[in-house]
């Protein structure tokens, strides 16, 4: 575990300073060896895979929390079978783990395989109180949703935000990962034009190969075009090379404005690769440590 080391005054700094990152239940044994390069405290969320069960994703979370960071399971509403199915899991969260935080996202099938619609459903429920989580994260698109229009998507914001705020609990938007710091900005200035004063964990990836970035950004409906790719610092064409968010980093250190984009941290998706994304932030941002 890192030490806690003073306070710089580098913008990059300040905005690696208190990231979080993600993992899936495969990454128990690659967190255990990042374990040493990751500051203490670090929240780290949960994945909720189609593939992993309930005691895979428990499994994770344990392991979280015995290694000194902040265990943050994801929620997937529309993947939630019955409200017992929920509330199994969150009493086993609470018996055997011991959580404050929780990520609540509809998920990604067509139609809801329960009783949960979408996010909003699972915060209304109450159920979260059970557990003893204090803060929720909710999910945020800088560049929009394949499936679900901005108006939409902006009310989806403004309600789960209002419930939270109506339950004493506190609120943190966790983004979809992006590339593009322009879209970024514009997106954090128009939520902060629309009232929400929430923090932001902007989503960014781990380095990865080209190929794993427009793999995981086609899946997950994000864009990456060519220009997009260019300005995140690759080309789509070299698909085996590896690329880091680093100028993204510093386009957005370079560029965010409390007064205008408000509460921002990072968020990484190391996609598989946890011991890369700890290894990559300790190595550039070596005094970021919390
Ligand atoms: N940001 C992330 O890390 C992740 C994002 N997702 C994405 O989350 C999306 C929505 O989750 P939230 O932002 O929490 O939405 P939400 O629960 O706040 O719902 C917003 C609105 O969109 C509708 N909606 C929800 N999921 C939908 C879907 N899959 N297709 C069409 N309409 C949908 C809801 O009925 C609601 O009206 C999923 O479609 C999936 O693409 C899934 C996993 C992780
Ligand atoms: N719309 C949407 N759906 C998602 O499921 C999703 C997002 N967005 N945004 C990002 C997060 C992160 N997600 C993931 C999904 C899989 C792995 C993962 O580790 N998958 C593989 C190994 C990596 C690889 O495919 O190379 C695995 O073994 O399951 C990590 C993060 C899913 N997420």
């Amino acid at each position: 575990m890192k030490l806690a080391l003073a306070a710089q005054d580098s913008p990059v700094l300040d905005l690696v300073r208190s990231f979080s990152l993600e993992m899936t239940a495969k990454d128990i044994d690659s967190l255990s060896e990042a374990a040493p390069l990751i500051p203490a405290g670090t929240p780290i969320s949960v994945t909720y895979l189609p593939g992993e069960e309930m005691p895979a994703r428990v499994a994770a979370a344990k392991a979280v929390k015995a290694l000194g960071f902040v265990p943050v399971p994801h929620i997937s509403a529309r993947r939630v079978l019955s409200r017992d199915d929920l509330a199994d899991f969150l009493a086993i969260l609470d018996d055997q783990v011991g959580i404050e935080r929780a990520f609540v996202i509809a998920g990604d099938p067509p139609a809801p395989m329960g009783p949960f619609e979408d996010a909003l459903a699972v915060i209304r429920s109450g159920m979260l109180d059970a557990a003893g989580i204090r803060t929720v994260g909710i999910s945020g698109y800088p560049e929009g949703h394949p499936d679900i229009d901005k108006p939409k998507l902006a009310r989806a914001m403004q309600d789960k935000l209002a419930a939270l705020a109506e339950q004493g609990k506190e609120a943190e938007i966790m983004t979809q990962f992006a590339f593009d710091a322009d879209a970024i900005l514009v997106w954090l200035e128009r939520i902060r034009q629309d009232g929400v004063v929430a923090p932001v964990r902007l989503g960014v990836p781990g380095p990865a190969s080209v190929k794993k970035l427009v793999r995981f950004a086609a899946r997950c409906g994000v864009g990456a075009s060519a220009k997009v790719m260019l300005k995140y610092g690759t080309s789509i064409t070299k698909l085996f090379n590896t690329a880091g968010p680093e100028r993204l980093i510093e386009d957005l250190a370079a560029r965010l404005d409390p007064a205008r984009h408000g509460q921002v941290m990072l968020h990484f998706y190391p996609f598989g690769a946890l011991l890369d994304t700890a290894r990559f932030i300790d190595t550039n941002y070596p005094a970021a440590g919390r």
